[in-house]
């Protein structure tokens, strides 16, 4: 997961490949209740791992719940429809899934219980709920504003007979909360009645369906009546599979109809045509913009069929969240306006959906207008690079993403891309996954100059903060030199094709902090000061040289790269964006080097070391081929006086004047 400040997606130009999505996060949350409160044991696979779904298996421990986990499994022994033993402060963040169900539940069993969140939930009504509650007799006290968590929780005396009114026209889940809740108390048929317009249906078609599987067979008369008959009682189903999550598979389903052009095909995988959930039909909304889908049980295809895409106008309310996906899928939609209707449920989500939306599409150059459940979205005519603000709202920061794929060439800033933890952790790496775009759109920054003057440090911590792959060029011929050294050659000029050829196919690979060569952790061994100056020699030899290019230029990929060495900027990526030549005085840079050294309990002294990279600099900055220098248009960095976060900032800074957000 990308934890950085904020994720830049330079243009994008197609989308093909396969993806495996999470689970979906109302299954997930749905069924973990659920077998909590069952009796029996029951073995979940595929569940969803995210921040809505951890914060309910922390709940349900807290009330008692036995969790254990093997492989990709988890097994919940429920409560068997008894009261939790002891008293509990559960912290729900910021689940909706999680708050409403755990409330209901609760409130019937009865018990000593607070359910507080994080502010946004705070601010997310649940006063329907808690009405409906206290009709039938549930004690609930709001701790601080009326009608909102955070709420205490007491002992019912519970009156069933008469029929529960619940509002339906704010949030299904309310719903939702007291269909899983009831069959705990359910010694006669206990009747609920929607009050207003039941929203987002298709949820409550899960829970139905999720309900079934747990023993319970709700009977239903039309949205309006609900009634779940005496002698319900949950009873596990033993095994249950969570299905991919359809909401996630939205923004795929709209990348392929954005993006798999020429021939490409996007695959989504884990889910399909006989999905239980209401957001597959996402992929109706889709093919009426002009998507090209194909699908199996549990699969489906996407390709773009008609492009530009077409304007849609359409009521929302069968897919309140992936709907959310059309709203940028408009901005690609020419000759109209696109309007989503009967989109009140957005205005309480994780924030206010309209809103935020018509901001953020308005930064990209889109005309929006917004009504009280409505948007209406007109594309730009011409598109503006923007830092989008995702208001801690995983949704807007995987749909904006898809704003990168503008054949006008926009750069997307998401900000805070961690808000997809709450349903989709490894969002952005899937999405680099099937991503392409010209290795020249790719950023790259390069930090070239001598030895010990900070580049590796300086390169490293830059692409931690704007979540770069990072290249070690140094590493490289360090690893070289090794393996031809393994190979029983001397590093000499006479050996120059030998030594080639074993760099030109290195078994290498970066496996977190550790380089492999050949399977062999050969991480230390290549820090020597030794390994240092063999890489300097067969770094001084030009088919060596020649040997690495390809393998050095391969580290470019989404969303970008920072490199360090001595030729990144001169030979390697001339057209980097960014180019600084960092140096330190050679005192400075022994001294260092002599820190660095003993901290890993080497001792060597100063006078030594800066014969040595004295020694290196000479012959890294006079053999012929890419011999160390500044590149015309690079940055001079001289860091003799500064700190390594005071080096981080000034490069930081100056990547930031070449951004084109000005006026976002
Ligand atoms: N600006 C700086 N101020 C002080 N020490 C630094 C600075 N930059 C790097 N160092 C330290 O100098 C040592 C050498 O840095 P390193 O990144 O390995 O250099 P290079 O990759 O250029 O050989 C490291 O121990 C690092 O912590
Ligand atoms: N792009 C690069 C990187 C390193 N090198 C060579 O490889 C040697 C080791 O590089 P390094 O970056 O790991 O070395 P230090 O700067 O850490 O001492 C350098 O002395 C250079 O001779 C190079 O020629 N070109």
């Amino acid at each position: 997961m990308y934890t950085t400040e904020f994720l830049d997606l330079p243009p994008l130009d197609s989308a093909d490949g396969v993806v495996r999505l999470p689970g979906s996060k109302s299954i997930s949350n749905r069924v973990l209740l659920l077998a909590a409160l069952c009796e029996g044991t029951t073995a979940v696979h595929d569940l969803l791992d995210s921040d809505d779904t951890l914060v309910m298996l922390k709940a349900l421990e807290q009330l008692g719940c036995s969790l254990s986990r093997h492989g990709g499994v988890l097994r919940i022994t429920g409560l068997a429809g008894l009261p939790p033993a002891k008293p509990a402060k559960l912290f729900l963040g910021n689940a909706g899934t999680a708050m409403r169900p755990l409330t209901a539940a609760l409130a019937v069993l009865g018990g000593e219980f607070e359910l507080s969140g994080v502010p946004r939930m705070h601010e997310r009504p649940i006063g329907d709920l808690v009405d409906a509650l206290r009709k039938l007799g549930c004690t609930i006290d709001y701790l601080a504003q009326q009608g909102f968590p955070p709420l205490r929780i007491g002992r019912p005396q519970l009156r069933l007979t008469e029929a529960i009114p619940v509002r339906g026209d704010v949030s299904s889940q309310f719903l939702t909360a007291l269909l899983m809740a009831l069959p705990l108390v359910a010694q006669q048929d206990i009747t609920i009645e929607v009050e207003g317009e039941l929203v987002s249906r298709p949820y409550i078609e899960i829970t139905l369906n999720l309900l079934a599987r747990f023993g319970v067979a709700v009977r239903r008369d039309g949205w309006r009546r609900f009634i779940i008959p005496a002698g319900s009682r949950l009873v596990s189903p033993g095994e249950v599979h969570v299905e991919a999550d359809a909401s996630s598979a939205s923004y795929f389903i709209a990348l392929g109809a954005i993006a798999a052009h020429d021939g490409r095909v996007l695959r989504i995988e884990g889910l399909g045509h006989d999905s239980i959930q209401g957001d597959i039909r996402f992929v109706e909304a889709a093919q009426l913009m002009g998507a090209d889908v194909r699908s199996g049980p549990n699969w489906i295809e996407v390709r773009r069929g008609a492009w530009p895409l077409r304007p849609i106008n359409i009521d929302c309310n069968h897919i309140p969240d992936a709907a959310m996906t059309l709203g940028v899928m408009a901005l690609y939609a020419t000759g109209g306006s696109s309007v989503l209707r009967n989109i009140a449920s957005w205005r309480v989500k994780e924030t206010d959906r309209i809103a935020a939306m018509a901001t953020e599409l308005r930064k990209l150059g889109a005309r929006v207008e917004e009504g009280a459940d409505w948007l209406r979205i007109t594309p730009p005519d011409v598109w503006k690079s923007a830092r989008i603000g995702t208001y801690d709202d995983h949704r807007m920061a995987m749909c904006f993403s898809l704003a990168a794929f503008a054949d006008q060439g926009t750069t997307v800033r998401v900000e805070d891309p961690k808000c997809v933890g709450k349903t989709f952790p490894q969002y952005f790496e899937t999405l680099f996954t099937v991503a392409r775009t010209a290795p020249e759109h790719i950023p790259v920054i390069c930090i070239d100059g001598p030895t010990a003057s900070g580049k590796g440090t300086l390169a490293s911590r830059v692409a931690d903060r704007l979540g770069y792959h990072y290249l070690d060029s140094g590493a490289l011929y360090r690893i070289a030199a090794l393996a031809a050294r393994n190979a029983g050659l001397e590093l000499t000029a006479q050996r120059e094709s030998e030594i080639a050829a074993v760099a030109a196919t290195l078994p290498v690979r970066f496996a977190a902090d550790r380089v492999l060569l050949d399977g062999q952790d050969v991480t230390d061994a290549i820090r020597t000061e030794e390994a240092g100056m063999n890489a300097s020699r067969v770094s001084a030899l030009p088919a060596v040289r020649t040997a690495l290019v390809e393998l050095q230029r391969g580290f470019r990929q989404l969303p970008g790269l920072v490199a360090d060495g001595r030729d990144m900027g001169t030979v390697i990526f001339p057209g980097a964006a960014l180019k600084v030549y960092l140096t330190a005085s050679a005192a400075q840079r022994a001294d260092r080097r002599q820190r660095q050294l003993s901290a890993k309990g080497i001792a060597t002294t100063i006078d030594v070391l800066r014969a040595d990279l004295e020694a290196r600099d000479a012959r890294d900055s006079q053999r012929a081929v890419a011999p160390l220098k500044a590149a015309q248009d690079a940055l001079l960095l001289d860091n003799s006086e500064q700190s390594i976060e005071e080096s981080v900032d000034q490069v930081l800074r100056w990547w930031e004047e070449r951004q084109p957000f000005k006026d976002t």
